[in-house]
C-alpha cells in the first residue's frame, strides 16, 4: 500500500512540500498552527508568493473540481498521528530574540504535539534546518513521550530549495540528504523519493550530526562565496576595479564557478543570515572557534554591505543628511521572484534612511503588503514610475525582471534628478548613461 504522509507546519517549505508530496502520487496531510494559513491551503491558495506553487495546490488539495483530491490540511493532531506513515517536521527555526541562537521552541513544541497521537509504526522526519545535536535531543524525546505501540521513530533529511525555485528544487533536487539510524528509516525515505522525478539524484545516506551539517554548510559556503565577492568589491572600490568583469573572469575557473558571486548589498532573508549565526553559536557552544571566527567575518562583511550602501547613496547626495531628500527605493524583498522581506537587505537600506530623515519610497513587484505590514512608516508606491516622481536619487535593491526592462529615458521623465544606485549590480550601465543618468555601483567604476 501507497505511504501516507503529513507536513507539519506549512510556510515556505510544508506547502511546498506538501504539495510536491501530493505530486509523486502520495496521500497528504498537512498541519498547521494557523488557522488562516490552513484555510487558505484548503482554497487551494498558496499563503505566500511562489511561482508554480497555487497551481500544483490547485491540481491537489481535495474538494477542488478536477484535483487528484491526494492533498487535505487539518489543524487536528489526533487527525495526523492516525494518518501518516512519514511525518515532515517542516517548522520555523527562526534566530532567538537578541541573540545568535536558533530559536528551537517551535520545533520543540511541534513534536510535542505530535508524540502522543502517533500511531505505529511512525517515522518522523526533521526537514527544518536545526543546530546539530538537536535530532539526537529530539530523538529521545520522541522515544520517551510517543506511545509505546507506535514504535516512532526520527530521521532527519534536510531541504535545499530556495524560494523563487521551491517547486522545480522540489521536484528535481540536485541531492537528497538523510540522516538515520536504522535500515527501517533509510527503506521508508528511499520510498519517499523513489519516484520518476528523483530518478538519478544523488541519495546521501548519513548519521544524524552530519545531515545536520550538511545543510548549515551548505549555507554557509553560499554565504561566503556572496562576502568574498564583497570583499573583492570593497578592493576594486579602492583601486578602480569593476567586480562584475572580475567574477566573469575568476568564474570561469570550474573549480570557482560564476554562481553566486553577484556583489552588492548582500544576502539575506529567512535562511542565509540566521543559519549562519544558529552555526556561529552552535560553534561557541562546542568551542570549535576556527568555525566561529570564520562565519563571523561572512555575516560582518554581509551586514558593512548594507551600510555601504547607505553611504553610497549620501556621498551620492552630496554628503551630510539625508534630511529633505526624495529617495526612491526599487525592491523591498530579500531577492526576485518571492514576496518574502524577512532580513531584506533592501528594506533594511530603506529602513536606515528613513530613520536619517531621508523621505523613501519604495515600490515592489510582490513585496508591497510584507513590507508595509513590518516597516509602516516607509513610504510606499503602486508602480516603479510613481516611487521615482520626483526622486533626487534612485536605489535598485531588488533585482527583479521588471526593473531590468524599465525604460531608463521614461524614467528620467519622472525623477527630479537622474541618478541611479544600483546595489544589485544588474541593470545596464550603459544603458542608464545613454539616458542621461549617472549609474552607480558597489565595486565598479563610476564612469
Ligand atoms: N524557506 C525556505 O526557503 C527554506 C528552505 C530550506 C529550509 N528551510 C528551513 O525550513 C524551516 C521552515 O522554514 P519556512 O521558511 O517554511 O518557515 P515558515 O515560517 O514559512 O513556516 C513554518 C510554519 O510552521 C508553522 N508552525 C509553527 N509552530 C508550529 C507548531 N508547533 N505546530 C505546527 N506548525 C507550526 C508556522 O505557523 C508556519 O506556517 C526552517 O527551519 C528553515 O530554516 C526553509
Ligand atoms: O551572487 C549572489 C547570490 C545571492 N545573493 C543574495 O543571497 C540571498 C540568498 O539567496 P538564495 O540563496 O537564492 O535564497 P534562499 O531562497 O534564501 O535560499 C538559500 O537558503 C535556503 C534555506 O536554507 C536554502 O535551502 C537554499 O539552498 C539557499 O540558496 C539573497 O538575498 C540574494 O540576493 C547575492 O547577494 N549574491
Amino acid at each position: 500500500m501507497a505511504l501516507k504522509i503529513t507536513v507539519i507546519g506549512t510556510g515556505y517549505l510544508g506547502a511546498t512540500h506538501a504539495a510536491a508530496m501530493a505530486e509523486l502520487g502520495f496521500e497528504v496531510l498537512g498541519l498547521d498552527v494557523v488557522p488562516e494559513k490552513i484555510a487558505m491551503l484548503q482554497r487551494g491558495e498558496a499563503p505566500m508568493f511562489e511561482p508554480g506553487l497555487d497551481e500544483l495546490l490547485r491540481k491537489h488539495v481535495a474538494g477542488i473540481e478536477g484535483s487528484s483530491g491526494r492533498l487535505r490540511f487539518t489543524q487536528d493532531w489526533a487527525e495526523v498521528g492516525a494518518f501518516g506513515d512519514v511525518h515532515f517536521l517542516c517548522i520555523n527555526t527562526p534566530q532567538k530574540h537578541g541573540e545568535y541562537a536558533c530559536d528551537m521552541s517551535y520545533v520543540d513544541s511541534a513534536i510535542a504535539s505530535l508524540a502522543p497521537h502517533l500511531t505505529g509504526p511512525a517515522l518522523v522526519v526533521g526537514k527544518s534546518t536545526v543546530p546539530v545535536g538537536s535530532a539526537d535531543r529530539l530523538a529521545r524525546y520522541l522515544a520517551d513521550h510517543s506511545p509505546a505501540g507506535a514504535d516512532a521513530e526520527l530521521a532527519w533529511n534536510p531541504e535545499f530549495l530556495r524560494e523563487g525555485f521551491a517547486v522545480q528544487d522540489t521536484l528535481h533536487p540536485d541531492r537528497i540528504v538523510v540522516g538515520v539510524r536504522s535500515e527501517r528509516a533509510e527503506k521508508l525515505l528511499r520510498e519517499v523519493y523513489a519516484t520518476p522525478v528523483a530518478e538519478g539524484t544523488p541519495f546521501v545516506v548519513t548519521d544524524f550530526p552530519t545531515a545536520e551539517l550538511v545543510k548549515t554548510s551548505a549555507n554557509s559556503f553560499l554565504a561566503t562565496k556572496i562576502s568574498f565577492i564583497n570583499a573583492m568589491a570593497e578592493m576594486c572600490e579602492a583601486s578602480g576595479g569593476d567586480v562584475a568583469k572580475l567574477a566573469e573572469a575568476i568564474g570561469y575557473d570550474d573549480r570557482i564557478g560564476r554562481k553566486f558571486l553577484r556583489a552588492g548589498i548582500g544576502f539575506g532573508g529567512g535562511c542565509l543570515p540566521k543559519d549562519i549565526r544558529a552555526f556561529m553559536a552552535r560553534a561557541g557552544e562546542l568551542g570549535a572557534d576556527q568555525a566561529l571566527t570564520f562565519l563571523r567575518e561572512i555575516d560582518s562583511i554581509n551586514m558593512r554591505q548594507r551600510g555601504q550602501m547607505v553611504e553610497l547613496a549620501r556621498e551620492a547626495l552630496g554628503g551630510g543628511p539625508f534630511l529633505g531628500k526624495r529617495v526612491a527605493v526599487l525592491g523591498a524583498t530579500f531577492k526576485p521572484d518571492t514576496d518574502d522581506v524577512r532580513d531584506s537587505p533592501a528594506l533594511n537600506v530603506a529602513g536606515q534612511i528613513h530613520l536619517q530623515g531621508g523621505q523613501v519610497t519604495v515600490y515592489d513587484p510582490m513585496g508591497m503588503e510584507n513590507a508595509r505590514r513590518v516597516f509602516p512608516t516607509l513610504g510606499y508606491a503602486d508602480t516603479a514610475v510613481e516611487a521615482v516622481r520626483g526622486a533626487d536619487v534612485v536605489l535598485h535593491l531588488t533585482e527583479w525582471r521588471e526593473f531590468r526592462e524599465l525604460d531608463p529615458a521614461a524614467l528620467g521623465e519622472a525623477a527630479a534628478v537622474r541618478l541611479i544606485l544600483d546595489g544589485r549590480n544588474s541593470l545596464d550601465p550603459v544603458l542608464w548613461r545613454k539616458a542621461g543618468w549617472t549609474y552607480r555601483a558597489m565595486g565598479r567604476p563610476t564612469a
